[in-house]
Formats: C-alpha cells, structure tokens, sequence
C-alpha cells in the first residue's frame, strides 16, 4: 500500500458537490473539460509523439466512452488529443439520450473529425490492433461503478483485459471494473498502464502496481485552503500543467 493520499468515495461525492454548489458554482462541464484536458496530457506525456515516426505518428488512440460522467471525460480527451496532432477514435456503445451536453460534445467530435463508432457499428475490435493502436483510454466507468457489469461493457472489458498486455490503457479516475474503495474485486480486471486520478486520488489508487502502474493526478481546479479543509495538501503542479505525476 503506498502513502498515497486518498480520499475516500464518501468524501470525494462531498468535494464534488460543494466544487459544484452555489458558493463555488463550478458546472460540471468546466470540471469535465479540464479532467478531459488533464487525461489527454496525460497521454501526451506518457505517449509523446515528438521524434516519433509517421508510422508511430498514425496510430490511433482507442477511446472507450462509458455512458457516464467518467465517459463525458473520454470524449472531451479525445477532442483534445486531436488537437494536440494524435489520431483518436471514439467508441461509444452507449450513448444516454437524456443529456443534451453529451450530444454536444459528440457534435465537437464529429466538427473535429474523430470518428465516433456506436455499438452496432462494424467491430469495434478491428481498430484494436496492437500495430495500429498507442494506447487504449478507459473511460467506461468512474466511481458510480456498481457489479456485476453488464452487457456491453462486460463484454467490453473483458477484450481489454485480454489486449492489455499488448495495447497499453489510460484508465480515467477509476479503472473500469474496479470499486472506487476496494479496488479490483472482480476478475478479470483492468490492470492499466497509466491512472490518471482526477481531483483527487481514490482509495483504489492505493491497489495499483505501482511498478506496473504510472499513476497521475490531473483535475486542477482546486485551491489550497479548500484542499486542505478536506484534510490533504494541494498537489504540487507545475507551472501550467494540468497533471502531476505521483
Ligand atoms: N464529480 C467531479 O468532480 C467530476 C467527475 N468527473 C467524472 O465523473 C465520473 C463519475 O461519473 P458518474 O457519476 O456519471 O458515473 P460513472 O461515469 O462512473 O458511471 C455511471 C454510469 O455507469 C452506469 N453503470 C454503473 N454501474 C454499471 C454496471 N455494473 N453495468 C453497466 N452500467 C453501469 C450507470 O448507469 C451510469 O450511467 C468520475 O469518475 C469522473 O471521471 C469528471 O467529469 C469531472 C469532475
Ligand atoms: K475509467
């Protein structure tokens, strides 16, 4: 167990809802698109693609959207990595009607020119092809994840854990499968080569091989005294960056 600081999922909820309540006023989609800007640097600092070949250059990034907030995350990323020159490639099995916001952020994605698959598409898994593919992100599910997964994602996650010995995953927040407190309960489970924790770790950070694992913290947009309130140091970013390496 390292000495990570982590908040757990009961504290973690409170922060979101006073970030999100009338005294600070964030909306959640100024948090959403600074976590999404967070993971996708987190990408780029994991996978640059600087003195990179064309070939290199050309791989995708596989973005896996899950039907949630931590899937709103993925989608903001993948706008943000095209932009930052990668080559994303959204798959959003399911996508909930009843918020507008995410049919906008789709709308980005097509104004940007990221192909956006759905789930009765041609097969999903043509695209995950370790030649072609830099690394997968994993913005299935966060830290509403409630077992047994169901259908499609079971199935979903099941490929991934079968791939992620040869593709690389850049899991949001949580990684998909796992409780946000006990970590991996069910098996398989994603072990992902990159955590990017948002606002704050969660106690299932703790449960990373933290040989396996490179493990950042993105999600800026808190204060130090209200860091602090909430019993942890604020993180020591640098500069402008939206991530800080663990
Ligand atoms: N609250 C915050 O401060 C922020 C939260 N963000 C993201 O929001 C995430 C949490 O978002 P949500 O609360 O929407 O939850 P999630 O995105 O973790 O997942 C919720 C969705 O998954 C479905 N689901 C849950 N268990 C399932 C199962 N067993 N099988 C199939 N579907 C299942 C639910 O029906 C729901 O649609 C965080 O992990 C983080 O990534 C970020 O967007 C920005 C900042
Ligand atoms: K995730």
């Amino acid at each position: 167990m390292s000495t990570l600081k982590v908040v757990s999922s009961k504290l973690a909820a409170e922060i979101d809802k006073e970030l999100m309540g009338p005294q600070i006023g964030f909306t959640l989609q100024q948090l959403m698109e600074l976590a999404g800007f967070s993971v996708a640097q987190a990408v780029c600092r994991q996978f640059p693609l600087r003195g990179k070949t064309e070939t290199e250059k050309g791989k995708h990034v596989f973005v896996i959207a899950g039907p949630g907030n931590n899937g709103g995350d993925g989608l903001v990323c993948a706008r943000h990595l095209k932009l930052f020159g990668y080559n994303p490639i959204v798959f959003y099995p399911k996508r909930s009607e009843r918020t507008e916001f995410y049919k906008q952020l789709v709308h980005q994605l097509n104004f940007f020119k990221v192909p956006v698959l759905s789930q009765d598409e041609e097969n999903w898994l043509e695209y995950l092809k370790p030649e072609k593919t830099l690394c997968i992100v994993d913005a299935i599910f966060g830290f509403s994840f409630k077992p047994p997964m169901r259908e499609p994602f079971k199935g979903i996650v099941d490929e991934l854990c079968k791939l992620q010995d040869r593709i690389p995953i850049v899991s949001v927040d949580v990684p998909t499968g796992w409780d946000v407190d006990e970590g991996p309960i069910s098996h398989p489970s994603i072990n992902p080569a990159v955590l990017v924790s948002l606002t704050v770790p969660k106690p299932c950070s703790t449960y990373i091989g933290e040989k396996h694992t490179t493990h950042y913290v993105g999600g800026r947009f808190i204060p130090r005294d209200f860091a602090n309130k909430y019993g942890f140091e604020p993180f020591g970013y640098e500069y402008t960056d939206q991530i800080l390496k663990l």
